[in-house]
Protein backbone atom coordinates (compact mmCIF):
# COMPACT_ATOMS: atom_id res chain seq x y z
CA UNK A 1 0.00 0.00 0.00
CA UNK A 2 2.11 3.03 -1.11
CA UNK A 3 -0.69 4.75 -1.67
CA UNK A 4 -1.49 8.29 -0.44
CA UNK A 5 -3.93 7.66 2.65
CA UNK A 6 -1.03 4.76 3.53
CA UNK A 7 1.67 7.18 3.62
CA UNK A 8 -0.30 10.12 6.10
CA UNK A 9 -1.02 6.73 8.34
CA UNK A 10 2.61 6.82 8.63
CA UNK A 11 3.00 10.35 9.14
CA UNK A 12 0.19 9.93 12.10
CA UNK A 13 1.66 7.24 13.70
CA UNK A 14 5.27 8.97 14.26
CA UNK A 15 3.17 12.40 14.82
CA UNK A 16 1.54 10.82 18.00
CA UNK A 17 5.19 9.04 19.19
CA UNK A 18 6.13 12.08 19.53
CA UNK A 19 3.67 13.81 20.86
CA UNK A 20 3.15 11.44 23.60
CA UNK A 21 7.00 11.86 24.26
CA UNK A 22 6.42 15.82 24.36
CA UNK A 23 3.20 15.50 26.90
CA UNK A 24 1.79 12.92 28.57
CA UNK A 25 -1.61 11.70 27.55
CA UNK A 26 -2.70 12.20 31.32
CA UNK A 27 -1.64 15.21 30.96
CA UNK A 28 -3.58 16.29 27.85
CA UNK A 29 -7.08 14.58 29.34
CA UNK A 30 -6.80 17.00 32.21
CA UNK A 31 -7.02 19.87 30.27
CA UNK A 32 -9.60 17.89 27.78
CA UNK A 33 -11.62 17.27 30.78
CA UNK A 34 -11.15 20.80 32.35
CA UNK A 35 -13.07 22.32 29.11
CA UNK A 36 -16.90 23.02 29.92
CA UNK A 37 -17.42 24.59 26.49
CA UNK A 38 -18.05 21.75 23.95
CA UNK A 39 -20.68 23.09 21.39
CA UNK A 40 -23.64 20.10 20.17
CA UNK A 41 -21.92 19.52 16.46
CA UNK A 42 -24.83 17.10 15.69
CA UNK A 43 -27.48 18.90 17.21
CA UNK A 44 -26.45 22.44 15.14
CA UNK A 45 -27.05 20.84 11.89
CA UNK A 46 -30.29 18.82 12.78
CA UNK A 47 -31.54 22.45 13.71
CA UNK A 48 -30.66 24.08 10.63
CA UNK A 49 -32.28 21.14 8.43
CA UNK A 50 -35.30 21.41 11.05
CA UNK A 51 -35.91 24.71 10.17
CA UNK A 52 -36.11 23.97 6.18
CA UNK A 53 -32.11 24.98 5.58
CA UNK A 54 -29.22 22.99 4.30
CA UNK A 55 -27.04 21.88 7.11
CA UNK A 56 -23.85 23.41 5.94
CA UNK A 57 -20.19 22.13 7.77
CA UNK A 58 -17.96 24.64 6.32
CA UNK A 59 -14.38 23.64 5.75
CA UNK A 60 -11.39 25.97 6.43
CA UNK A 61 -8.29 24.64 4.39
CA UNK A 62 -5.46 25.93 2.75
CA UNK A 63 -3.94 23.06 0.86
CA UNK A 64 -5.05 19.63 0.06
CA UNK A 65 -2.43 17.18 -1.27
CA UNK A 66 -4.63 16.72 -4.33
CA UNK A 67 -4.95 20.05 -5.24
CA UNK A 68 -1.90 22.09 -3.77
CA UNK A 69 -2.06 25.08 -2.31
CA UNK A 70 -5.70 26.26 -2.85
CA UNK A 71 -5.92 29.91 -0.80
CA UNK A 72 -2.86 32.39 -0.47
CA UNK A 73 -4.78 34.62 1.83
CA UNK A 74 -5.52 32.38 5.41
CA UNK A 75 -7.32 34.24 7.86
CA UNK A 76 -8.76 31.40 10.40
CA UNK A 77 -10.78 34.00 12.28
CA UNK A 78 -11.47 35.87 9.48
CA UNK A 79 -12.92 32.84 7.54
CA UNK A 80 -14.94 31.53 10.31
CA UNK A 81 -16.57 35.21 10.99
CA UNK A 82 -17.76 34.80 7.24
CA UNK A 83 -19.18 31.69 7.15
CA UNK A 84 -21.03 32.19 10.56
CA UNK A 85 -22.52 35.19 9.31
CA UNK A 86 -23.79 33.07 5.97
CA UNK A 87 -25.57 29.89 7.55
CA UNK A 88 -23.02 27.31 8.19
CA UNK A 89 -24.04 25.07 11.00
CA UNK A 90 -20.80 24.08 11.85
CA UNK A 91 -16.94 24.36 11.13
CA UNK A 92 -14.16 22.24 9.84
CA UNK A 93 -10.72 22.69 10.34
CA UNK A 94 -7.85 20.84 8.96
CA UNK A 95 -5.14 20.42 11.74
CA UNK A 96 -3.14 18.26 9.68
CA UNK A 97 0.33 20.12 8.95
CA UNK A 98 2.12 17.84 6.82
CA UNK A 99 -0.53 17.40 4.13
CA UNK A 100 -3.27 20.06 4.53
CA UNK A 101 -1.17 22.68 5.86
CA UNK A 102 -3.18 22.96 8.53
CA UNK A 103 -2.50 23.50 12.04
CA UNK A 104 -4.16 23.17 15.81
CA UNK A 105 -3.62 27.46 15.67
CA UNK A 106 -6.28 27.32 12.94
CA UNK A 107 -8.39 25.63 14.81
CA UNK A 108 -8.52 27.53 18.42
CA UNK A 109 -8.84 30.73 16.08
CA UNK A 110 -11.38 30.24 14.04
CA UNK A 111 -13.63 28.83 17.11
CA UNK A 112 -12.84 32.04 19.08
CA UNK A 113 -13.74 34.03 16.21
CA UNK A 114 -17.65 32.55 16.08
CA UNK A 115 -20.28 30.21 18.14
CA UNK A 116 -20.16 27.09 15.95
CA UNK A 117 -19.33 23.51 16.91
CA UNK A 118 -16.15 22.90 15.28
CA UNK A 119 -14.99 19.35 13.92
CA UNK A 120 -10.93 18.53 14.10
CA UNK A 121 -10.16 17.31 10.93
CA UNK A 122 -7.56 15.34 10.64
CA UNK A 123 -6.69 11.43 10.58
CA UNK A 124 -7.15 10.12 13.91
CA UNK A 125 -5.81 6.31 14.72
CA UNK A 126 -4.94 6.79 18.11
CA UNK A 127 -7.44 7.58 21.17
CA UNK A 128 -4.48 10.55 22.12
CA UNK A 129 -5.21 12.74 18.79
CA UNK A 130 -8.92 12.13 19.97
CA UNK A 131 -7.97 13.56 24.00
CA UNK A 132 -6.18 16.19 22.26
CA UNK A 133 -8.90 17.28 19.78
CA UNK A 134 -11.02 18.13 22.73
CA UNK A 135 -7.81 19.85 24.40
CA UNK A 136 -8.18 21.83 21.20
CA UNK A 137 -11.49 23.05 21.62
CA UNK A 138 -13.39 20.33 18.89
CA UNK A 139 -16.87 19.36 19.54
CA UNK A 140 -16.44 16.68 16.51
CA UNK A 141 -14.18 14.31 15.22
CA UNK A 142 -13.61 12.71 11.96
CA UNK A 143 -13.17 8.99 11.80
CA UNK A 144 -12.43 7.58 8.55
CA UNK A 145 -13.44 4.51 7.96
CA UNK A 146 -10.62 3.39 5.07
CA UNK A 147 -8.09 3.99 7.81
CA UNK A 148 -9.54 1.98 10.52
CA UNK A 149 -10.78 -0.94 11.96
CA UNK A 150 -14.21 -1.51 13.38
CA UNK A 151 -13.10 -2.21 16.94
CA UNK A 152 -10.61 0.99 16.57
CA UNK A 153 -13.30 3.01 15.38
CA UNK A 154 -15.74 2.09 18.57
CA UNK A 155 -12.81 2.49 20.42
CA UNK A 156 -12.20 6.17 19.14
CA UNK A 157 -16.02 7.20 19.17
CA UNK A 158 -16.14 5.99 23.32
CA UNK A 159 -13.24 7.97 24.10
CA UNK A 160 -14.88 10.99 22.10
CA UNK A 161 -18.20 10.30 23.91
CA UNK A 162 -17.01 10.40 27.06
CA UNK A 163 -15.51 13.69 26.50
CA UNK A 164 -18.42 15.34 25.40
CA UNK A 165 -17.97 15.15 21.19
CA UNK A 166 -19.90 14.12 18.70
CA UNK A 167 -18.07 11.75 15.52
CA UNK A 168 -18.53 12.12 12.11
CA UNK A 169 -17.39 8.83 10.60
CA UNK A 170 -16.58 8.68 7.00
CA UNK A 171 -17.18 6.05 4.41
CA UNK A 172 -16.97 6.01 0.49
CA UNK A 173 -17.45 2.06 -0.19
CA UNK A 174 -20.02 -0.20 1.09
CA UNK A 175 -17.88 -2.14 2.95
CA UNK A 176 -16.97 0.89 4.73
CA UNK A 177 -20.81 1.97 5.45
CA UNK A 178 -21.27 -1.48 6.83
CA UNK A 179 -18.42 -0.76 9.69
CA UNK A 180 -19.70 2.78 10.30
CA UNK A 181 -23.14 1.51 10.85
CA UNK A 182 -21.84 -0.41 13.60
CA UNK A 183 -21.06 2.74 15.86
CA UNK A 184 -23.48 4.93 17.70
CA UNK A 185 -23.03 7.91 16.07
CA UNK A 186 -26.08 9.02 13.69
CA UNK A 187 -23.61 10.86 11.47
CA UNK A 188 -22.06 9.24 8.11
CA UNK A 189 -19.73 11.21 5.92
CA UNK A 190 -20.12 9.87 2.40
CA UNK A 191 -17.06 10.92 1.12
CA UNK A 192 -17.53 11.50 -2.74
CA UNK A 193 -13.71 11.46 -2.94
CA UNK A 194 -11.68 8.20 -3.40
CA UNK A 195 -8.80 9.18 -0.47
CA UNK A 196 -6.11 7.01 -2.37
CA UNK A 197 -7.18 7.82 -5.79
CA UNK A 198 -8.25 11.19 -5.40
CA UNK A 199 -11.04 10.60 -7.99
CA UNK A 200 -14.20 12.66 -7.06
CA UNK A 201 -17.46 11.49 -8.12
CA UNK A 202 -21.28 12.48 -6.53
CA UNK A 203 -22.56 9.33 -7.92
CA UNK A 204 -20.71 7.56 -4.77
CA UNK A 205 -23.05 9.51 -2.46
CA UNK A 206 -26.43 8.64 -4.44
CA UNK A 207 -25.23 5.22 -5.16
CA UNK A 208 -25.19 4.90 -1.60
CA UNK A 209 -27.79 6.52 0.13
CA UNK A 210 -30.49 3.91 -0.44
CA UNK A 211 -27.87 1.39 1.65
CA UNK A 212 -28.15 3.76 4.82
CA UNK A 213 -30.63 3.48 7.30
CA UNK A 214 -33.65 5.66 8.74
CA UNK A 215 -31.93 7.60 12.09
CA UNK A 216 -28.62 8.34 10.51
CA UNK A 217 -28.18 11.15 8.89
CA UNK A 218 -26.12 11.44 5.26
CA UNK A 219 -23.62 14.19 4.70
CA UNK A 220 -22.15 14.06 1.85
CA UNK A 221 -18.50 15.35 1.45
CA UNK A 222 -16.14 16.59 -1.44
CA UNK A 223 -16.78 17.83 -4.39
CA UNK A 224 -19.44 20.06 -4.01
CA UNK A 225 -18.93 23.28 -6.45
CA UNK A 226 -22.16 24.61 -8.25
CA UNK A 227 -25.75 25.16 -7.02
CA UNK A 228 -26.65 22.16 -9.41
CA UNK A 229 -24.05 19.91 -7.23
CA UNK A 230 -26.39 21.03 -4.49
CA UNK A 231 -29.75 21.13 -6.36
CA UNK A 232 -29.00 17.12 -6.91
CA UNK A 233 -28.32 15.80 -3.45
CA UNK A 234 -31.29 17.97 -2.33
CA UNK A 235 -33.59 15.78 -4.89
CA UNK A 236 -32.17 12.78 -3.47
CA UNK A 237 -32.74 13.64 -0.33
CA UNK A 238 -29.66 14.70 1.15
CA UNK A 239 -29.42 17.65 3.27
CA UNK A 240 -26.22 18.14 5.24
CA UNK A 241 -23.09 18.77 2.78
CA UNK A 242 -18.91 19.38 3.97
CA UNK A 243 -17.51 21.47 1.55
CA UNK A 244 -14.12 23.46 1.75
CA UNK A 245 -12.84 23.64 -2.18
CA UNK A 246 -15.69 26.03 -3.46
CA UNK A 247 -15.42 28.39 -0.24
CA UNK A 248 -11.83 28.09 0.05
CA UNK A 249 -11.20 29.80 -3.72
CA UNK A 250 -13.69 32.32 -3.55
CA UNK A 251 -12.37 36.16 -2.30
CA UNK A 252 -15.18 35.53 0.58
CA UNK A 253 -15.69 31.95 1.69
CA UNK A 254 -18.94 33.05 3.26
CA UNK A 255 -20.51 34.64 0.43
CA UNK A 256 -19.47 31.59 -1.75
CA UNK A 257 -21.37 29.77 0.98
CA UNK A 258 -24.74 32.08 0.67
CA UNK A 259 -24.10 31.74 -3.55
CA UNK A 260 -23.99 27.85 -2.76
CA UNK A 261 -26.59 26.97 -0.99
CA UNK A 262 -28.80 30.25 -0.16
CA UNK A 263 -29.07 32.40 -3.27
CA UNK A 264 -32.45 30.81 -4.79
O1 LIG B 1 -12.83 20.63 -0.68
P1 LIG B 1 -14.01 19.75 -0.95
O2 LIG B 1 -13.90 18.98 -2.22
O3 LIG B 1 -15.30 20.53 -0.84
O4 LIG B 1 -14.04 18.63 0.19
C1 LIG B 1 -14.20 18.96 1.57
C2 LIG B 1 -13.97 17.71 2.44
O5 LIG B 1 -14.95 16.77 2.14
C3 LIG B 1 -12.56 17.13 2.22
O6 LIG B 1 -11.64 18.09 2.61
C4 LIG B 1 -12.33 15.85 3.00
C5 LIG B 1 -13.22 14.85 3.18
N1 LIG B 1 -12.69 13.85 3.92
C6 LIG B 1 -11.44 14.18 4.24
C7 LIG B 1 -10.50 13.50 5.03
C8 LIG B 1 -9.29 14.10 5.25
C9 LIG B 1 -9.00 15.34 4.70
C10 LIG B 1 -9.91 16.02 3.90
C11 LIG B 1 -11.15 15.45 3.68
Amino acid sequence: MNDILAKILDTKRTEVATARQMRSESEVLREAQSRQDIRGFARAIEDKIAQGKPGVIAEIKRASPSKGVIREDFRPADIAASYACHGAACLSVLTDVQYFQGGYDHLRQARAACSLPVLRKDFLIDPYQVIHARALGADCILLIAAALAPAQMRELETVAADLGMDVLVEVHDREELDAALSLNTPLVGINNRNLRTFETRLETTLAMLKDVPAGKRVVTESGILLPEDADRMREYGVQAFLVGEAFMRAPDPGTALHELFFAR
